[in-house]
C-alpha cells in the first residue's frame, strides 16, 4: 500500500473485530485504526476506542453495527464521512443507494462482504462500489486482499446471494461439521473424538480443494473407490439431489432475508 490509510470502525463487533485482526496480521499500523460505539470495547494494543463519535476526518469509515442499527447510528456518524472519506459497509442487506443517502458527502461507498476467516487472511471478500476513483478502488482492493481474496461484483442484484454463500457460508459449514460429528456419535463414536475427527477432516479437505487443480466434484470422485465405501455414502447425498436441493433452499432462505432487510432499509429513506 502506498500510504497507511486512517480507518474509523463504527460498530466494533464480531465481524469488524475479525477484519481488524486480519489487517493487523497483514501489517497495518494499529495506530491508524480507531473504533467507536455506544459502549467501550476492548481493542487490540495500539488501537484507540472512542465512546460516541470521534472528531476528525478519516480515509475510511467502516460500518460494522447490525443492519437494523444503521438508521439510528448514521446521523451521528455523517459528520466524519466528508468528501475524502470512503464508506465501507459489511452490513448485510444494506444497499449502495442507502449508504449514499445516509452519507451524501462521502467520496464513495463500498459494500464489503467477508466472513470471520478474515481474521486469518482466508476469507473471500466480495466488493461492490459506487463513486470510487481508480486510486481508492485500488486501495480498497488491497485492504480486501489483506483479508483473503478480493472479488469485485458487477451487479448489486447478486449481492445478497453472494452474502449467503461467502458471508453466511461458514455458519452452514459449521452446521455440516456438527452434523457429521453428531451422525458419527449416533452410530457409536465418542462425541469429542467425532468432533475432533470431523474438524480435522474438513480443515485438510478444504485446504486440498483450495490448492488442487481438480474441481471439488473430481476430488469427490477420486475419494470414492469404485464399489467402495465412499460411493455408498455419496449415493445417499446424491439421491434425488438431496444435498443440492437442501443447500439451494438454505441459500435461498438466507438470500431472501437479505433482500427483505434491503427493502426495509430502502423504505426508511
Ligand atoms: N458475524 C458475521 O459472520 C458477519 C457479519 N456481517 C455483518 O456485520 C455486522 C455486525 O455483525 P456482528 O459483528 O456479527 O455483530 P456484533 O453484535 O458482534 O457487532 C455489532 C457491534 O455494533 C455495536 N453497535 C451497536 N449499536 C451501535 C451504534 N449505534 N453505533 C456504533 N456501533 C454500534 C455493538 O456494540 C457491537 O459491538 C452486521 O451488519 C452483519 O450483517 C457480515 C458478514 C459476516
Ligand atoms: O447473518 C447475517 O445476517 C450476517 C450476514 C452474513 C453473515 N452474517
Amino acid at each position: 500500500m502506498n500510504r497507511t490509510p486512517t480507518i474509523l470502525v463504527a460498530g466494533f463487533g464480531t465481524m469488524t473485530g475479525a477484519i481488524v485482526e486480519g489487517w493487523l496480521r497483514a501489517g497495518l499500523d494499529p495506530a491508524s485504526v480507531t473504533a467507536c460505539g455506544p459502549s467501550p470495547k476492548p481493542v487490540p494494543p495500539g488501537m484507540r476506542f472512542v465512546t460516541g463519535v470521534p472528531e476528525g476526518e478519516f480515509d475510511y469509515l467502516l460500518l460494522g453495527m447490525k443492519p437494523q442499527k444503521l438508521a439510528e447510528a448514521a446521523p451521528g456518524l455523517e459528520p466524519v464521512a466528508g468528501p475524502e472519506t470512503v464508506v465501507l459497509s459489511v452490513l448485510a442487506g444494506i444497499e449502495l443507494s442507502t449508504l449514499a443517502r445516509l452519507f451524501p458527502r462521502a467520496a464513495g461507498a463500498v459494500r464489503v462482504m467477508p466472513n470471520l476467516a478474515a481474521a486469518l487472511g482466508k476469507s473471500p471478500v466480495a466488493l461492490l462500489a459506487q463513486g470510487l476513483d481508480e486510486r481508492r478502488r485500488e486501495e480498497v482492493t488491497e485492504l480486501a486482499a489483506a483479508l483473503g481474496t478480493a472479488e469485485w461484483l458487477a451487479d448489486e442484484s447478486q449481492f445478497e446471494l453472494v452474502t449467503a454463500l461467502a458471508g453466511s457460508g461458514p455458519g452452514f459449514l459449521y452446521r455440516f461439521i456438527d452434523a457429521l460429528a453428531a451422525g458419527a456419535t449416533r452410530l457409536g463414536l465418542d462425541a469429542g473424538q467425532a468432533q475432533r475427527l470431523a474438524v480435522q477432516m474438513v480443515e485438510g479437505a478444504a485446504a486440498l480443494a483450495a490448492q488442487s487443480s481438480y474441481s471439488p466434484a473430481e476430488l469427490a470422485r477420486r475419494v470414492a473407490s469404485p464399489g467402495g465405501m465412499t460411493q455408498k455414502g455419496l449415493d445417499v447425498l446424491d439421491a434425488d439431489e438431496a444435498l443440492v436441493r437442501l443447500l439451494t433452499e438454505t441459500l435461498r432462505a438466507a438470500r431472501d432475508r437479505g433482500r427483505e432487510m434491503a427493502g426495509a432499509a430502502r423504505e426508511e429513506g
